[in-house]
């Protein structure tokens, strides 16, 4: 793959994008032999152990990713951050942190509430079933920590996840210093994803190695002759053809293969798929003239259609790093692996002959997921101030002169003040590691992002704005959160520790300095890296980009099947959506075949 080719050709489907979404429904859509699939992937097919060996996952695989940083983020000290997203055959789903769960029904009912119709909890629920397969960690392992899991939660797809069979003997203390904590015990996420539980990563246990889109949806179908895949070969523009009275059709893309070599084409004679994910598909609409039409003159991209859709409702997780000195750990920690190099090199001489031990595991298999009111005494202030809040004060200027981006958020507000205000859907989570570190999110940002073009380089990276924090809310909810954790380190289930914080400081004590100082040490991020929803599923009336069918309105031909179609985003990792939305949405564009 990669080569150059001379002549323009043609396909039933070109799907941009060959990541996580982008390799499951070229796999469905070329399970008919006489369907023809062509995907562009930018990155390589990467061979790397970086990242395929589970224990490398604490850090980030930036071989593998974007170069691409956000805009300044006004309310976070005007500081860029690097915006996550994978460069490579698999994207996300082969440099994430492999955390694999799903949000709470409500989450997903969101999305029908808002009109979507088809894409509810329990319309999404087989869809999840079809993509992935689980295996329980040994009866010892599960004896010893307590693991608790539903097999008949998942179901015998292609994408593998487990609970390995080894854990870090801290992970037991961490994990049961919840026990006696007033939140809801879960014993299966994939069942009740609201409380605390024992959560499976995308790793394959057969082979103790990283699951991925290539892996469960790509490789095993390689010889498959009417699906090609062009990696390491970028996608610069959409092409249109427009009839006599301007209708618009999406009818293939122009593209380079990296490396200085011709730009050619190839063309769809059924659809033009976007799954260039979260940041890059609103991208690739507004250089190939579809978005809003002030952001594309103001970079001299000429308008085919005004879309004020595109790059709008823009979202993520916001992430306070939280970390701990902490004393007495085991010999066998996650941080003896960078401290101790004999403990390093056993463990990984342990991983090459037996598959098992401190490099088969994960950032961890715990997780606590949880309602405003488990953890914010005050959660009705919280939901009043939202009501009453005049929505267009807190959102990006676009919003205040377009009616109907303003009715998608209001509609939107309603159910997270809902959400806010019960015990059904979760606003907070909280990742438990067996060490110090102590990774925190707000799930339910108000705020909403921007992705826009860059005016003198239209072609270049997006300008990815966040917004983060400028609904006061998400700052009120990150402060409750912070102090609900600090007091959780402080409890007797983790004391034989002696945490200490360190980031971001017992020194920071007012609402105030808690973000002040989580902004200056550098824990606080505007993104758990799930950017979302600049082309969202949503009515045209609400300032949506796709209907329900996926389809870009006002134009034929072109669908969108990844991140950013997301509506409303979920309190979870978003892999395991991803994964299902993506299964969906090759059904539905089987059926309009
Ligand atoms: C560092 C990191 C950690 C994460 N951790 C977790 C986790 O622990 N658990 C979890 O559930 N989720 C996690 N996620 C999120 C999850 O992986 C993503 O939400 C998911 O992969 C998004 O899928 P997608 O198909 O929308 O986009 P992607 O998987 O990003 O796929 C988009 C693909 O399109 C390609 N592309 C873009 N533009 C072009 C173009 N113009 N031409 C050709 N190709 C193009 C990209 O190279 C990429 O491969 C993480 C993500 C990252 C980046």
């Amino acid at each position: 793959s990669g080569e150059a080719i001379d002549i323009a050709t043609t396909y039933d489907y070109v799907i941009v994008g060959g990541g996580t979404t982008g390799l499951v429904v070229a796999n469905r859509l070329s399970e008919d032999p006489e369907k023809t699939v062509l995907v562009i992937e930018n990155g390589i097919l990467n061979n790397g152990t970086l990242s395929s060996i589970p224990g490398n996952s604490g850090g980030l695989n930036t071989a593998a990713m974007y170069d691409i940083y956000s805009a300044p983020v006004p309310n976070l000290g005007n500081q860029s951050f690097l915006v996550t997203v994978g460069n490579v055959v698999g994207g996300g789903s082969y440099v994430n942190g492999m955390q694999f769960d799903r949000g709470a029904d409500a989450d997903y009912d969101a999305w029908a509430e808002l009109g979507n119709k088809g894409w509810g909890w329990q319309d999404l629920k087989p869809y999840f079933m079809k993509s992935n397969h689980f295996d329980p960690p040994s009866k010892e392992t599960t004896k010893e920590f307590g693991i608790t899991y539903d097999r008949t939660a998942y179901g015998s797809g292609p994408l593998k996840v487990s609970i390995p069979d080894y854990q870090f003997p801290d992970m037991k203390t961490m994990f049961h210093s919840w026990d006696k904590v007033d939140i809801p015990h879960s014993k299966e996420g994939f069942v009740q994803p609201v409380g605390v539980y024992w959560s499976p990563n995308s790793i394959d246990k057969a082979t103790a190695t990283r699951s991925t889109s290539r892996s469960a949806y790509y490789d095993p179908i390689v010889s498959r002759k009417n699906l090609k895949l062009l990696s390491n070969t970028h996608v610069d523009e959409i092409l249109f053809e427009q009839n006599r009275v301007g209708a618009l059709t999406a009818v293939g893309v122009k593209f380079t293969p990296n490396g200085g070599k011709k730009q050619t084409q190839a063309f769809a004679s059924k659809e033009v798929i976007l799954a260039a994910g979260g940041v890059f598909t609103p991208h690739l609409l507004m250089y190939s003239g579809i978005g809003p039409k002030d952001v594309l003159k103001a970079a001299g991209v000429s308008v085919k259609k005004d879309v004020p859709a595109v790059g709008s409702n823009f979202q993520d997780h916001i992430a306070n790093y939280m970390n701990f000195d902490i004393q007495g750990l085991s010999s066998e920690s996650m941080p003896a692996l960078n401290t101790n190099a004999t403990f390093n090199q056993t463990s990984y001489e342990e991983y090459i002959k037996y598959k098992t031990g401190p490099y088969s595991v994960g950032k961890a298999n715990g997780l606590v997921f949880i309602a405003l009111q488990h953890f914010d005494a005050g959660f009705k202030k919280t939901v009043s101030k939202i009501r009453s809040q005049v929505a267009s004060k807190f959102l990006p200027e676009r919003y205040a002169q377009n009616k109907k981006l303003l009715a998608g958020f209001n509609k939107q507000r309603d159910i997270l003040a809902k959400q806010f205000s019960g015990d059904n859907a979760a606003v907070g989570e909280i990742v438990i590691q067996p060490w110090g570190f102590s990774g925190i999110a707000n799930n339910k940002p108000l705020s909403r992002g921007t992705i826009t073009l860059n005016n003198t380089h239209p072609e270049a990276y997006p300008i990815v704005q966040w917004n983060t924090f400028q609904n006061p809310v998400d700052a009120d909810v990150m402060v409750a959160l912070t102090k609900f954790n600090r007091k959780h380190w402080a409890s007797s289930g983790l004391a034989q520790y002696k945490p200490v914080e360190t980031s971001p400081g017992p020194q920071y004590q007012t609402d105030v300095e808690i973000i002040q100082g989580s902004i200056e040490s550098g824990s606080l991020q505007p993104s758990f890296a799930h950017p979302s929803g600049g082309c969202s599923m949503m009515p045209e009336k609400y300032g949506g980009c796709v209907s329900d069918q996926l389809l870009v309105y006002g134009l034929k031909q072109l669908s969108v099947v990844d991140a950013s179609i997301i509506p409303m985003i979920p309190a979870t990792h978003l892999q395991a959506t991803m994964y299902a939305i993506a299964e969906k949405a090759a059904d539905i564009i089987k059926k309009r075949a």
